[in-house]
């Protein structure tokens, strides 16, 4: 059976072969057309809200590398923007490609970044659990923030900095105190749009709030995450050298703006 991963014969152009939803009417990411993204006056600030004690751990799960967080009560939340009600933080992680000149899952008038973070939400008023949440159309909400190539980012040093000891599949290290607000640009301004996971399941649940101003990242701390392994201890390596899925079709959706 198709493991699915990002190489040439089991990456994105298979994912449809186990996922069918792979060709649905709200998959992600896409290709943001600014002139054609409606300003709604509707859609308020959003307004993160996190706890640097609910960091817990920073794993390597072979697809990326993720930071993940307690998300047994509301401690860390995200509110305001597209959303009704309190979506709580589960874990935060980042794609990116082979080269710096690609890297990023969403792109904006055709154009890609480097590498994306992802802060990943579930919406904890309607829902007991981020698996339950997983499986509705308002589930999730994943604030996605573009990595554009310049200054070595202090804030992401952190982490990759800890990269070499979770080098192998399913390693994890202790990581807290970590407010992934600092992983922030200085405007929140966004784009909005109904999307889904895109990695398998590729479950279409996701309110998708992409910022608009980039972050920066260096050369250097890109080549850090692509010395990462998607092989476990033992097996033969391979590196993640990337994990970006290309943009999909639109099939109708609106793209709001504030
Ligand atoms: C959600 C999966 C686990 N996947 C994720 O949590 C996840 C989160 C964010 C993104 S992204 N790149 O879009 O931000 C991708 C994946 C668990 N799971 C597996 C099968 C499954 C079935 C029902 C419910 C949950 C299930
Ligand atoms: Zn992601």
């Amino acid at each position: 059976t198709l493991h699915w991963g990002y190489d040439e014969h089991n990456g994105p152009s298979h994912w449809k072969e186990v996922f069918p939803v792979a060709n649905g009417d709200r998959q992600s990411p896409i290709d943001i057309k600014t002139t054609e993204a409606k300003y709604d006056p509707s859609l308020r600030p959003i307004s993160p809200n996190y706890d640097p004690t609910s960091a817990k751990v920073i794993l390597n799960n072979g697809h990326s590398t993720s930071v993940e967080f307690d998300d047994a009560e509301n401690k860390s939340v995200l509110i305001g923007g597209p959303l009704a009600g309190t979506y709580r933080l589960r874990q935060i992680h980042f794609h990116w490609g082979s080269s710096d000149d690609a890297g990023s899952e969403h792109a904006v008038d055709g154009m890609k970044y480097a590498a994306e973070l992802h802060v990943v939400h579930w919406n904890a008023d309607r829902y007991s659990s981020f698996v339950e949440a997983a499986r509705q159309p308002d589930g999730l909400a994943v604030m996605a923030v573009f990595l554009k190539i310049g200054e070595c980012n202090p804030q992401l040093k952190k982490i990759t900095d800890r990269l070499d000891a979770i080098r192998a599949k399913g390693k994890r290290a202790l990581f807290t105190n970590f407010d992934p607000s600092c992983l922030l640009p200085r405007s929140l301004d966004y784009w909005t749009y109904f999307g889904s996971l895109t990695v398998p399941p590729l479950l279409e649940s996701v309110v998708w709030i992409v910022l608009r101003e980039p972050i920066s990242v260096c050369s250097e701390q890109l080549a850090k995450f692509r010395s990462l392994l998607c092989t476990g201890e033992g097996e033969t390596a391979c590196y993640l050298l990337r994990n970006y899925r290309p943009p999909q079709p639109l099939k109708g959706r609106e793209v709001r703006r504030n």
